[in-house]
């Protein structure tokens, strides 16, 4: 399956749904790469499981094949990291004409192409992606960057692969917990954009846990689909590509706050359910729509709550993150499922009485 990304009416890179890597050098010279240094940029797990396969594959199709790994974990996406790869690809002499291979979750796509943005003002860079999440959201879009000081993607660009290519069949070695982080950023494509995809997704719930091939085969091309039109209509956020921040802004706080025990997508999780709760208190959301949202998490063992951390720095560190605009906070609400807008009226009281629901500590969820 095979998904183009277009900008002003081009296709500016495709999106390759396959079962195995085999076809990656395949795609490589149709889009005329041969003959170039090749960097692949993985994490020391990804790396040990598929480093060696992909390495080979590509070997036929570039001058030289050098890979960069670094430890696994969100603490690694930082600007430390980008700077021992930068070494690296100085170390082997790698020219603009060379290319960057993010092979592995978000957090090795969003760092590579970081680095490929900035490394001589800019090579070209390929996503592999490799966990459920980065296939569904985080290689498509472009956009990249690292943490600093824990604050996520403070440091970032926007900037396109060259080419998505994901084999499905890698899902297979992720542990559970990483697999149902994807389930976040799923359950938000359907909440902020498709009503009928959101209900596709709970009742398919069994078959996705089960990792049914053929469901998660079209699971993740709805999802592809519903990034991809965001992204092709607002590809640098001036508008609304925002909608696919719903959950993040809270979520990006408890990720930090939590030093990043509790991982990306359940921290979005995490943060829809608190912006949902917003949602249902100004009467958008009915209540049997709210309660369907929070319990869905539970379905697809994604956190309703969170402990340790108190509700106020909740609140003074979501007010750090990138979404202020003129003193206010861009935030995410639901007019119904499927209907997500920006609101700039959210108050501080509002967040805390959201932040407090599933604040463990405060004890006040039924
Ligand atoms: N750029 C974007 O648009 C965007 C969108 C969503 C999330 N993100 C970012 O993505 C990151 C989260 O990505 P993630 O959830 O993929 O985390 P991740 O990259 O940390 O990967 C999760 C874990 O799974 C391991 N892993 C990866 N593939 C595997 C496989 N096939 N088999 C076994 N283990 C495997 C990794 O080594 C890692 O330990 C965050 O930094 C988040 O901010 C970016
Ligand atoms: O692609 C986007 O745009 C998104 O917002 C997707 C999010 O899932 C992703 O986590 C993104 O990195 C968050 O963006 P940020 O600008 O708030 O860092
Ligand atoms: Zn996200």
């Amino acid at each position: 399956m095979c998904i183009p990304v277009k900008k002003d009416n081009e296709t500016i890179y495709h999106i390759y749904l396959e079962e195995s890597f085999a076809k990656l050098p395949e795609y490589l010279g149709m889009l005329g790469i041969r003959n170039k240094r090749l960097c692949i940029v993985s994490d020391s797990i990804v790396d040990a499981r598929y480093g060696d396969e992909v390495a080979e594959l590509l070997n036929d199709r570039c001058s030289k094949v050098v890979r960069f790994v670094f430890p696994a974990g969100e603490e690694h996406k930082t600007l430390d990291t980008v700077k021992l790869l930068y070494r690296k690809l100085i170390e082997n002499g790698f020219d603009r004409n060379d290319m960057l291979v993010a092979l592995g979750g978000g957090v090795v796509g969003d760092l590579t192409g970081y680095a490929a943005a900035t490394y001589l003002r800019g090579i070209e860079f390929i996503q592999v992606p490799t966990t459920l999440l980065s296939q569904v959201d985080s290689s498509i879009g472009g956009k990249t960057g690292v943490d600093f000081d824990g604050y996520k993607n403070m440091v970032g660009a926007f900037c396109q692969p060259k080419l998505v290519y994901m084999n499905i069949t890698a899902l297979n070695t992720l542990n559970d917990e990483q697999f149902f982080c994807g389930m976040g950023e799923i359950l938000k494509h359907g909440l902020i954009k498709d009503a009928d995809y959101y209900e596709w997704v709970i009742e398919h719930m069994s078959e996705i846990s089960e990792r049914k091939s053929d469901v998660l085969k079209k699971m993740i091309s709805a999802s592809c689909e519903i990034k991809r039109e965001v992204v092709e209509k607002d590809p640098t956020e001036k508008g609304d590509r925002a909608l696919l921040n719903f959950g993040h802004t809270i979520g990006h706080a408890i990720e930090k706050l939590m030093d990043f025990k509790m991982l990306h997508g359940q921290c979005v999780a995490l943060g829809y359910v608190a912006a949902s709760y917003i949602s249902y208190k100004r009467e958008l959301l009915s209540a049997e729509e709210f309660f369907e949202i929070r319990d869905m998490n539970v379905g697809f063992n994604l956190p309703i709550s969170f402990d340790g951390i108190d509700t106020n720095k909740i609140l003074e560190v979501t007010k750090s993150d990138k979404k202020m605009e003129a003193g206010k906070i861009k935030f995410i609400l639901l007019k119904g499922i499927g209907h997500a807008f920006i609101d700039k009226t959210v108050t501080d009281e509002e967040i805390l009485d959201a932040v407090n629901y599933i604040n463990a500590d405060c004890h006040i969820m039924d």
